[in-house]
This record gives C-alpha cells, sequence and structure tokens, in this order.
C-alpha cells in the first residue's frame, strides 16, 4: 500500500461511517446493518453490500441518494408550488416599453387607491418609461400631476375582487438584457385569485378605453426613436378640416377617397389587391402638406407615425420592422421624401437608408396592411418614379402658393369675429392686393401674425408689405410651372381657384365622368 494511503484510510472510513450516520439522521432510519433493509439507508446499504461495496462507498452512495432526493424535493416542490400557484391566481404583467403601460398607470392614476396610498409617487406625464410626451400637457399653464403607487407591492379592489399589484425597476443589466432600450425600464404586474383571466382582461380594455378617451380629440403622433421602436412623441389637438385653406372640392375628394379606402377591406381581400392606399402631397414650402395630413388623421381618426429618413440609427432593416410595427389602422407620414436620397447622391448621407430599404419597408411584405401610406415633398422632380408608381402612389396633390381667393379665406379664418360684410370687403381689398401664386399660405400666415388684433392694419399694410417681399427670397419659384410626369394615378391641384387648366392627362381616369 502506498504510504500515503495508509495515513488517509483510517480517516476516510471514519468520515464514511459519519457520512452514514448522517445519512440515517436525515432520512429518520434505523443502523442500515440492522434491519436496514426497511430504511431508505438501509435499502442503500443492502443494495451496496450485495454490490460488495465497500463501507465508505456504501456511505458516500447514501450521501447521494438522499442528496438527490432533497434536490428533487427542492425543485420539483418548486415547481408543484408554481403550478399550484398558476391554478389559483391570474396575473398580467405590464412592461414600460409597451403602449399598454401608459394604460396602466392612467387607470391607476384614477383609481381610488391612489388618492389613498401612504407611499405613492407624483408624475408630470403618463407614458412609457416615464418619457415625456412632448406638447401634452404643455398647452395648459401647468402641466398635470399623477398620482400612483409608488414602487413595491400594493393591495386593492377592482369591481368588488381583491387584487394586488407589485410595481418594480428592474436593475439595469435586466433591462439591457430583456431589450435594446437603455431607458429604465419599469414593469407592473397584476394578480387577482382565480383560473379565469376574464377580470383582468376587463381591467385591461377598461384602462385602455379610458387613455383612449383622453386622446379622442387628439391626434397622436409616434415617431421612431433611436432603437428601432415607435415612441409617442406627440398628442396634438386634432386640426379641423375647415382651417385648411385649399380647394374644396380637392379637400373633400381626398376625405372621401380616404374614408372610403378604410372601409374597402374586402373589395381589396376579393380582388387580391394589397390593402394600401399612397398619397403624394407636394409643392411648395409653407403651402399645407403638413397641415392637410394632420387634418386627415383627425378626420379619420388615426395615428400619426412618422419617418424621418434622415434619422442616421434608421437602417433597411430597422425601417422595415417599423414599418410592419405600425398598427392596422394608421397613417404612415414620409415628410420630404426627396432630401435624404437627394443628400446621398451629394455623398452626404444623413442615413443608411437604401432606395430599395425605402420601397421594400413600403409595399413588401412586411409592410403592414389598412395603412394609407402619405409622402410629401417640395421637389416631385427629384423623385425616382418608382417610388411614386401608382400602387404606391394612388393619389398626388399638388400644393401651390397661394391665390388670391386662398389669401381672401386665409383673412376670414384669421379674424373670424368680423361681421359678415366687413369681412367680405376687407378680405377682398386684402387678396387684391397679393399677387397669385407669389406667396406661400405659410408666408401670408406670418404677416397676418404681425397684426392678429388689427384686421384693418392687415388690410392697409399689406401693398407696402407685398412691394417689400416680393423679391424676397422666401418666395420661391421652385417648380409650380414645371411639367410634372404623368405616373398614371391620381392628380389633385390644392389650389382654390385653378389659375392653370389641367392638362387632360392629369385627369383622374376614375374621376373624369
Ligand atoms: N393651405 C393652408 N391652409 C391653412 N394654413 C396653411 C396652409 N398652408 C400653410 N399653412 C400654415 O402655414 C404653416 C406651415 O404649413 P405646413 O407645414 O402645413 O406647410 P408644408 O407645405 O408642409 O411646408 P413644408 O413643405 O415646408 O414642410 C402652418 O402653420 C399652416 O397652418
Amino acid at each position: 500500500m502506498h504510504p500515503r494511503q495508509a495515513l488517509f484510510t483510517p480517516q476516510l472510513g471514519l468520515i464514511a461511517r459519519n457520512a452514514n450516520t448522517i445519512s440515517r439522521s436525515y432520512s429518520s432510519l434505523p443502523d442500515p446493518a440492522g434491519t436496514g433493509s426497511s430504511s431508505l439507508g438501509g435499502f442503500v446499504s443492502n443494495v451496496a453490500n450485495q454490490l460488495g461495496v465497500g463501507e465508505f462507498a456504501t456511505g458516500g452512495l447514501q450521501l447521494a441518494v438522499i442528496g438527490g432526493i432533497l434536490a428533487g424535493v427542492r425543485l420539483f416542490g418548486g415547481y408543484f408550488v408554481d403550478y399550484v400557484r398558476k391554478r389559483i391566481i391570474v396575473t398580467a404583467n405590464f412592461d414600460s416599453r409597451d403602449e399598454s403601460y401608459s394604460w396602466i398607470l392612467n387607470w391607476l392614476n384614477e383609481h381610488p387607491y391612489s388618492a389613498q396610498a401612504t407611499q405613492f409617487s407624483v408624475s408630470t406625464v403618463i407614458s412609457r418609461g416615464g418619457q415625456r410626451l412632448p406638447g401634452e400637457g404643455l398647452d395648459t399653464t401647468a402641466p398635470p400631476v399623477y398620482f400612483l403607487p409608488a414602487y413595491g407591492f400594493h393591495m386593492l379592489r377592482y369591481k368588488n375582487r381583491l387584487i394586488w399589484l407589485r410595481r418594480e425597476r428592474p436593475p439595469s443589466n435586466a433591462v439591457a438584457n430583456v431589450g435594446q432600450s437603455n431607458a429604465p425600464a419599469e414593469l407592473i404586474s397584476i394578480s387577482t385569485f382565480g383560473r379565469s383571466r376574464e377580470p383582468l382582461h376587463d381591467l385591461v380594455w377598461s384602462a385602455r378605453m379610458t387613455f383612449l378617451q383622453r386622446d379622442k380629440s387628439r391626434t397622436v403622433v409616434f415617431a421612431a426613436d433611436q432603437y428601432g421602436a415607435w415612441r409617442r412623441t406627440q398628442s396634438r389637438p386634432k386640426r379641423p378640416l375647415s382651417t385648411i385653406v385649399i380647394s374644396p372640392t380637392v379637400k373633400q375628394r381626398l376625405v372621401s377617397d380616404a374614408k372610403e379606402f378604410l372601409e374597402s377591406e374586402n373589395f381589396y381581400a376579393e380582388r387580391g389587391l394589397p390593402y394600401r392606399r399612397g398619397y403624394l402631397l407636394y409643392g411648395q414650402p409653407g403651402s399645407g402638406k403638413s397641415s392637410m395630413i394632420h387634418s386627415l388623421a383627425g378626420e379619420l381618426g388615426l395615428n400619426i407615425y412618422v419617418i424621418t429618413l434622415s434619422n442616421k440609427s434608421l437602417t433597411d432593416d430597422t425601417l422595415g420592422e417599423l414599418v410592419s410595427d405600425t398598427p392596422s389602422r394608421c397613417l404612415l407620414l414620409i415628410e420630404d421624401v426627396d432630401s435624404a436620397f437627394v443628400q446621398r447622391t451629394q455623398g452626404a448621407a444623413s442615413s443608411s437608408v437604401t432606395f430599395s430599404g425605402l420601397l421594400n419597408a413600403i409595399d413588401g411584405v412586411a409592410a403592414q396592411e389598412g395603412r394609407i401610406l402619405c409622402m410629401t415633398t417640395n421637389h416631385i422632380e427629384r423623385l425616382d418614379p418608382a417610388l411614386i408608381r401608382p400602387g404606391r402612389i394612388d393619389v398626388r396633390i399638388l400644393f401651390e402658393n397661394a391665390t388670391q381667393a386662398q389669401a381672401a379665406e386665409l383673412f376670414r379664418k384669421f379674424y373670424p369675429r368680423i361681421p359678415e360684410i366687413e369681412a367680405a370687403m376687407m378680405s377682398k381689398e386684402f387678396s387684391s392686393s397679393i399677387p397669385d401664386r407669389q406667396f406661400s399660405m405659410a408666408h401670408l400666415q406670418g404677416y397676418l401674425m404681425g397684426q392678429k388684433n388689427d384686421p384693418v392694419a392687415a388690410v392697409t399694410g399689406i401693398t407696402e408689405w407685398v412691394q417689400r417681399h416680393e423679391n424676397a427670397d422666401e418666395q420661391t419659384t421652385a417648380f409650380q410651372d414645371q411639367p410634372v410626369e404623368d405616373f398614371g394615378n391620381t392628380e389633385m391641384s390644392g389650389a382654390s381657384t385653378p389659375s392653370r387648366p389641367s392638362t387632360p392627362n392629369r385627369i383622374p381616369l376614375s374621376w373624369r365622368k
């Protein structure tokens, strides 16, 4: 025998005997040497004896068996408790990166518990991850205040039912693992006794309804954040269509075209057509393109999802994901669609979206059905015909500088309190001093803003203002008289009084009759 072996053997035997003792005491079993066969320790010992295993190995075997049983109980005990918990408790989880989180915060704010809770947090916004909603609440003199249950555990009642919620902020490394956002994500879990999800469904629907009521008279604008996810950025009061001064016919056509589209899902499905509609609003800067889109969204009750192609973090992949992540009913807006690609050809690429990436995003397989796409540009001539071909863009609307009729209407809308007869006279005098198509509506609006309380001064000062500004930089003449290539889609002009006749090939086929 090796001398080291000789040294350790008696100690190993001692350890083995101790192990036997321990295993017996854990298993509350008698000595395996006695009537051991009736106990687990004895049973293991018997098996070990029959296998001709020594005393030391028997002790180890017993420890292993008992350790295994304990580990099993621990593991399966956890499963068992979890199983029982799932059978008697329903839980809904809300993540601050999702819109539903805002619904729950809003619901909590309105729940009487929040008014009584001794531990509460105060917030001026109800939004995902504590993100501020620009514009929201800022139109009042003081921002709103929301009282919410503080982080931790809370018990409250909902429709005579006990519910409990846990509001927590996971550690920052956990957040980074869950998603790409570094924003301090929060989680809320709401639980109640029972096996039916019905009570929590009911709570979620009611929270959603209450939240959406807040936005009913508003148009919510979402924009892509740097992580490639939609973020709610604005909630604006709906802009009435009546405030957009363009040809009433065009306005009406646009609105009814979009409404008809939203009601025609079956028509598209039966014919296997992609259920999408695209509008291109093009023309002079400050002529009302963006305003018209906001107004249209309000009229249709849709939210606006804005894609800014100059967003540096946008790639073909993120763009595709963003477009496919829009809700099925929404207005997708790509503003100044020409700018990204023009800049690229000049070597000043501001985003990594490629032209084909853009095309794929707007009508690829993943592109959301049911959405209305609106694009705006001041330079239609710079657009690749592929981008605005029928199917991608179904209707094009030209926005030009103000006609005299538009100037007169703008004046009347600007001073709504002037009695009718005077208003007619003053607006006529005002507009007759303004040459047709020389000034943008935004430019004229700027002038009126300078005289917002003095319509008489606005009328008397306009001639001088026109002379001063007639050759100023702001009056871009751009392409208003350039021929527009006919892409076969519907063409409309936003001018109140058409100052130049439409060429026959620009009249939409469906509207010729
Ligand atoms: N046709 C119009 N009717 C009423 N207001 C208008 C009209 N056109 C412009 N405005 C006013 O001018 C401002 C700028 O308008 P808007 O942003 O809609 O123009 P735009 O054509 O989208 O300009 P850009 O091409 O520079 O983005 C807004 O405050 C808007 O109220």
